[in-house]
C-alpha cells in the first residue's frame, strides 16, 4: 500500500475516457488505477458509471449485481466489481470505484429488476466496504440545452454511505446527490465524515455553470475535502461529459483539478486541516438547529 501516515493522504481521481465496450472500459480502468497507485495514491477513485455509456437506454443491458457490503463478488455476473476488489487488492489501496449500473430486485412480482446506480468502495483488501445507491436521480430538463431524465430507467437509494480509513473518515456521494446540501450534512455530522468523495459526470451545460461552485460550496458549508471525479470528455460519445475533476480543501480552495481530456489527478490531502477549519471558524457550534425545524419544502407533488 501506498505511504499514508494517520492524517495524511494522496488522493488520485481517474478521469478516464469511457467508450461503449464494456470489457475495454474494464481494461481501461484497472490500468489507470495502476497508474495512480503507482504516482504514490492511497485513495483513488474512478467517474461514475465508467464501465459504459452515460445513456437511460443502456444502463439496464450494463447492470451488474452487487453485493451488500461485506458480501462476496459473483465474478461471472459482475465482471466490472470482479476487477475493483482485485484491483484494490493487489495494491492494497482504498478504491471508490466510481458507480455502475446495479442490477436489483424487482420492486414487485413480475416487474422488471429496479437498477441503481451505485458507488462501491473496496478496502487494500479487495473488500467491498461502502456502498451508495445514487439518492437523487438527474432529472433536469433545461430547454434547448439539455434534458436529461435518469428515472426513466433509474430507482433512487435511501442510505448513507461512509467508511474508515487511517487517514479519517469518507462519505459518498453520486453527482447530482452533490445539489442536495443535506446528504453532504448528513455524511459530515452523522456519518462525523472529513472527506466526501462524489464520482460525478456533469455537462457541458451544467458543468461550467455549476461544478466548482457546488464541490467548494460543499466542502466550505461542511468543513471537508471533497473530491468529485468524472469521466474524460469522449466526442464520439452522446452525453458530453465536463470533465474537471477536482479536489477542495476545507477552506474551499480548490487545490488540484484539469481540464476535460483524460488525466489523473493527484491531491495529497492533510486531513487534520478540517479539525483546524472547524475550529478557526466554528459554524457548527454556532448553527441555530432550533431554528430550522420547520421548513416547507416546497416543489411540486409537495403540500
Ligand atoms: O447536476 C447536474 O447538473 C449534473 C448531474 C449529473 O450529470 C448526474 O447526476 O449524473
Amino acid at each position: 500500500m501506498a505511504a499514508a501516515s494517520d492524517s495524511s493522504c494522496k488522493v488520485a481521481l481517474c478521469q478516464m475516457t469511457v467508450v461503449e465496450d464494456k470489457a475495454t472500459n474494464i481494461a481501461h480502468a484497472r490500468e489507470m488505477v495502476k497508474r495512480a497507485v503507482d504516482s504514490g495514491a492511497a485513495l483513488v477513485v474512478l467517474p461514475e458509471v465508467f464501465n459504459g455509456p452515460y445513456d437511460t437506454t443502456k444502463f439496464a443491458s450494463f447492470a451488474e449485481p452487487v453485493p451488500e457490503v461485506g458480501g462476496a463478488v459473483d465474478e461471472a455476473a459482475s465482471p466490472t466489481l470482479a476487477m475493483l476488489a482485485a484491483t484494490a487488492k493487489e495494491h492494497g489501496v482504498f478504491l471508490v470505484g466510481g458507480s455502475v449500473a446495479e442490477l436489483g430486485q424487482p420492486a414487485s412480482e413480475g416487474a422488471a429488476p429496479a437498477v441503481f446506480n451505485t458507488c462501491t468502495v473496496w478496502s487494500p483488501a479487495g473488500e467491498l466496504i461502502a456502498k451508495h445507491r445514487k439518492m437523487h436521480l438527474f432529472d433536469i430538463d433545461v430547454p434547448g440545452r439539455i434534458t436529461f431524465k435518469e428515472s426513466d430507467s433509474l430507482t433512487a437509494g435511501s442510505g448513507l454511505a461512509a467508511f474508515d480509513t487511517p487517514f479519517g473518515r469518507v462519505g459518498v456521494g453520486i453527482c447530482y446527490d452533490l445539489r442536495f446540501p443535506q446528504l453532504s450534512a448528513l455524511l459530515r455530522h452523522k456519518e462525523d465524515c472529513s472527506v466526501l468523495v462524489f464520482p460525478g459526470a456533469f455537462n457541458t451545460t451544467t458543468g461550467p455553470a455549476h461544478w466548482e461552485l457546488l464541490l467548494r460550496a460543499r466542502a466550505l458549508d461542511n468543513q471537508v475535502f471533497v473530491c468529485a471525479c468524472s469521466p474524460a470528455r469522449n466526442p464520439d460519445a452522446g452525453y458530453q461529459a465536463y470533465g474537471h475533476s477536482m479536489v477542495v480543501d476545507p477552506w474551499g480552495a480548490v487545490v488540484a483539478t484539469t481540464e476535460h481530456d483524460e488525466a489523473i489527478v493527484l491531491a495529497d490531502m492533510n486531513v487534520p486541516r478540517a479539525a483546524e477549519v472547524r475550529t478557526n471558524i466554528p459554524i457548527s457550534k454556532q448553527v441555530r438547529t432550533d431554528l430550522y425545524t420547520d421548513v416547507e419544502w416546497k416543489g411540486p407533488g409537495r403540500a
